[in-house]
């Protein structure tokens, strides 16, 4: 059994993707979380950058324990003294200095010759090693370098000092039987490699930095850069998920390798980087989007009831998501729908489902997703006797709210025709008013759960109030979108009480469906 190191790089790699750019207090938060996720090496910025970058190496230096604190630096005196200076408050630190050698960099970019950036590669190395014994150094664009020159560039490093030999390919370049071969050949024409461990940085210009990444470590790479959801520049890095899942899935092809990583952290990092950035990764994202444990089609709905291994290679608790969703569409079928009505209470004989069957798929044809809501109404209306109208009806609400003020809310509204008003304040304007409802209504249900959500990005976005409640033990759920978040969380409020008061008040009329306790 051998280790990878995971290096993460989220807070600087990943940070030069555009919009990623994250403020001092947001990368300590994130360092915190890669700290809990167990990573080996946090590269926290460039110090060099800014001021504000180095701020954000120091104050991570200063407070994150655990793994080992990194900066980047420019083969560069002035960029190596910012990062050291930068990481100085840390227990265990790296500098992390790197220099192009490919020929195209080398002469467009830093219009350099060859024997130039050996001899600045030294130099860097060697300064770095004043400020700690820990240093990486990385041949960036090495996958479109010269060979024999990589390798003397390779060894000049560890002879001034490098510990770990960084293999980036920059441009998303290589494919992964030719990035493996390269890892083999470092290994077997430059002197000394072994004193130093064997790194790589794979961009996804092709979409094969995860492929190339796996392919270096099983030819002997042993540490992986890498960034939470993949993010980073242009195409984005090797997502640290997806590296840990596959040598932790595939151990058997991995040979036994391993890393420390506590992998039910894996989605909670995911998210916290989503709120902080305000960028969600896609829904058919490996391991951490919404739909990477989620099942629509009725075959693998029944597959997963059955047994989860027909059709999840992994536990989705194992990287901390929620759980598997079952998710009712036009492609489920008896099985998943007959579960779920289960869970919401309803118990219904096999002549009862055929018939809710139908109408299931006839309103799954209108929508992209069935809700439970939807299943819920369905039942109400084939078996169940129902009010001519709703109970409750709102005539008008007003709500005061801002700094400094007591959110105060007041309602009028009519419970089945008789008018009641009240005013309640709250703790914020949503709950001042749903407390107003109560308070008119003179009930007090419980709220199971509570969640808004915005359905489009921009700032005049219709927000989706969805609320599951109990009143006198009938659970039922409510939904309310409009543009203002207070009018939807007081429609699906009280659409959520309309039917739990309808339920409560109405006999089922058919034999086959057993209320118990949720209808
Ligand atoms: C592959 C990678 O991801 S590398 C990391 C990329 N990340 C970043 O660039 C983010 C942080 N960068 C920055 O904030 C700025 O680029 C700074 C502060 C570092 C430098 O800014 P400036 O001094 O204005 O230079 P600018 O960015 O325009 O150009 C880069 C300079 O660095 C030189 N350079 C590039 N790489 C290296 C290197 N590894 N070692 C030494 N010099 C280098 C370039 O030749 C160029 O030099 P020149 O100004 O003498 O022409
Ligand atoms: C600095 C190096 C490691 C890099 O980010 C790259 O080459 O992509």
């Amino acid at each position: 059994m051998e280790k990878v190191y995971i290096f993460d790089t989220t807070l600087r790699d990943g940070e030069q993707a555009p919009g990623f750019s994250m403020t001092a207090d947001e990368k300590l938060q994130m360092a915190h979380q890669l700290a809990k996720l167990g990573v080996d090496v946090i590269e926290a910025g460039f110090a060099a950058a800014s001021k504000g970058d180095f701020e954000s190496v120091h104050l991570i230096a200063q407070q994150v324990e655990g793994p080992i604190i990194c900066s980047l630096a420019r083969a560069l005196e002035k960029d190596i003294e910012l990062a050291g200076e930068a990481l100085k408050p840390a227990r265990r630190k790296r500098i992390h200095t790197f220099i192009a050698t490919s020929e195209i960099h080398m002469k467009y970019k830093l219009r350099m010759s060859p024997e130039e950036v050996l001899e600045r590669a030294k130099k860097a190395v060697e300064f770095a090693r004043r400020f700690t014994d820990d240093v990486e150094f990385s041949c960036e664009d090495a996958t479109r370098s010269q060979r024999e020159f990589l390798y003397r560039v390779i060894e000049t490093a560890i002879k001034a000092g490098a510990t770990v030999i960084n293999i980036p390919d920059t441009v998303g370049y290589a494919v992964p039987e030719e990035f493996a071969r390269l890892i083999e050949d470092i290994r077997n024409n430059v002197p000394n490699i072994d004193r130093a461990i064997i790194s790589v940085h794979c961009h996804d210009d092709l979409g094969m930095a995860v492929a190339n990444s796996l392919m270096a470590v099983k030819h002997g790479a042993r540490q992986v850069e890498c960034t939470i959801n993949g993010i980073g520049e242009r195409a984005g890095n090797a997502a640290l998920e997806e590296i840990v899942m596959a040598l932790k899935v595939r151990k058997d092809f991995f040979g036994g390798l391993y890393t420390d990583i506590n992998t039910r952290e894996i989605y909670k990092t995911s998210r916290l980087l989503c709120r902080i950035t305000g960028s969600f990764v896609q829904p058919n994202k490996a391991i951490v989007g919404d739909n990477a444990f989620a099942h629509e089609s009725g075959i693998h709905q029944h597959g997963v009831l059955a047994h989860p291994l027909t059709y999840e290679i992994m536990n989705p608790e194992d990287v901390g998501f929620p759980s598997t969703r079952i998710i009712l569409g036009k492609h489920s079928g008896r099985h998943a729908l007959k579960r779920r009505l289960n869970e919401l209470g309803f118990k219904l004989s096999d002549e009862d489902l055929e018939r809710i069957f139908e109408k299931f798929k006839a309103l799954a044809d209108k929508k992209k997703e069935v809700y439970d809501e939807d299943l819920e109404a369905l039942i109400y209306e084939e078996f169940m006797k129902v009010e001519e109208e709703e109970p409750i009806k709102v005539k008008h609400y007003q709500v005061q709210t801002g700094d400094n003020l007591l959110p105060t809310a007041t309602v009028v509204l009519s419970f089945r025709g008789e008018e009641r008003t009240a005013t309640s304040t709250g703790n914020g304007p949503v709950d001042a008013v749903i407390k107003a409802i109560q308070k008119a209504l003179k009930v007090e249900p419980r709220l199971i759960d509570f969640s808004i959500k915005a359905l489009t990005p921009n700032t005049d976005a219709q927000a989706e109030a969805r609320l599951v409640i109990e009143l006198d033990n009938v659970k039922a759920s409510g939904r309310g979108v409009d543009t203002d978040i207070i009018k939807a969380s007081v429609s699906g409020f009280v659409d959520a009480l309309n039917r739990a008061i309808m339920r409560r008040n109405y006999i089922l009329s058919k034999e086959s469906i057993r209320e118990e306790g949720t209808v």
